[in-house]
């Protein structure tokens, strides 16, 4: 079983924005999500764990492996998908996976050869192999991604906002991709989407201004604000007045009429019905009233 230990984890960036502000987490197999908005340091952290960007402070084990102080053996055993899978302008499937393989050692040509026909397979590209990845759909770009990011059995796979810009049916097939990859290595999940990590992740964290807001497992954490969420349908023009006088989780359009969320230990007032709490009232939650 892999372990992966974040301990105090700091980065300032030069203009001063505090990206990673002491990041505990510790990981074990399996999928975990690592949800936040847009700027809570997601980015960073994958990036600091793939050893693209230093940290200034704190530490990172996965199992004896210290990743700061010895950061080829953890490239070894990493497979990273970025936000942005960049691909060279004309190279195939096959061509792309080979490329891959020979630089994470993999001399021999023989079995070179046949870890890419296995993971043209795995992710249901060996159709395509031939063709340039540069023509590829969202979705095939993704499948292709994940499959360079499995090259060499890594313990470790990092992928960063995968869903973002797919179709629902790419979305579908990424996903069950990634849970047949299966329970056997760490596979950390960043995103913003919170659907991803209800149907994915059995762990998670939240992060929001570099900060781990929240660490559990999904149905815990729903479970902890059972009773607390109240739900009213109001006017447009009553929306900023809600927002004054109570906790609001989040405010939503329903055929044309805002629905809000509130954040309450009681009933917070008339018109107000008790609702089951979603991963998004959770997400919003941590967010919205912590920070
Ligand atoms: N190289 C950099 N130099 C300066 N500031 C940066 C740099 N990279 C990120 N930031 C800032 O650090 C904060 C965290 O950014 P990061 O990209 O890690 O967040 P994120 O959660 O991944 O968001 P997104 O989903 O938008 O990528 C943001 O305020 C961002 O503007």
């Amino acid at each position: 079983m892999a372990i992966l230990k974040i301990e105090n984890l700091t980065k300032t960036y030069p203009n001063g924005v505090k990206a990673l502000d002491n990041v505990n987490i510790e990981i074990t197999n399996g999928m975990f999500g690592l949800l936040g908005p847009n700027g809570a340091g997601k980015s960073s952290l994958m990036r600091t764990l793939a050893t693209l960007q230093e940290a200034d402070g704190g530490s990172v084990m996965l199992n004896d492996i210290d990743v700061f102080k010895n950061p080829t053996e953890l490239r070894k055993t990493l497979g990273y998908l970025p936000q942005e899978f960049g691909v060279y302008p004309k190279i195939t499937a096959e061509q792309l996976l080979d490329h891959v393989a020979v630089l994470k050692g993999i001399t021999n040509g023989k079995e070179r050869k046949e870890i890419v026909n296995y993971l043209l397979n795995k992710v249901n590209l060996y159709e395509k192999r031939s063709q340039s990845v540069k023509g590829f759909s969202g979705g095939m770009k993704q499948r292709i991604g994940i499959a360079q990011a499995l090259i060499g059995k890594p313990q470790l796979i990092i992928v960063d906002e995968p869903t973002a810009g797919l179709d629902p049916g790419e979305r579908n097939r990424f996903h069950n991709l990634l849970a047949d990859v299966g329970q056997e290595v760490i596979i950390i999940l960043s995103t913003h989407i919170v659907d991803d990590v209800r149907e994915l992740c059995s762990n998670m964290a939240i992060m929001n201004l570099g900060k781990i807001v929240y660490q559990g497992s999904p149905i815990t954490v729903i479970d902890e604000l059972r009773g607390k969420v109240w739900q009213k349908s109001i006017e447009r023009s009553e929306v900023a007045d809600y927002k004054t006088n109570f906790n609001v989780i989040s405010d939503k359009m329903v055929a044309g009429k805002p629905i809000i969320h509130v954040f309450a230990d009681a009933n917070p007032g008339s018109g107000f019905e008790n609702v089951e709490p979603n991963l998004e009232d959770v997400f919003f939650t941590k967010v919205n009233l912590q920070s």
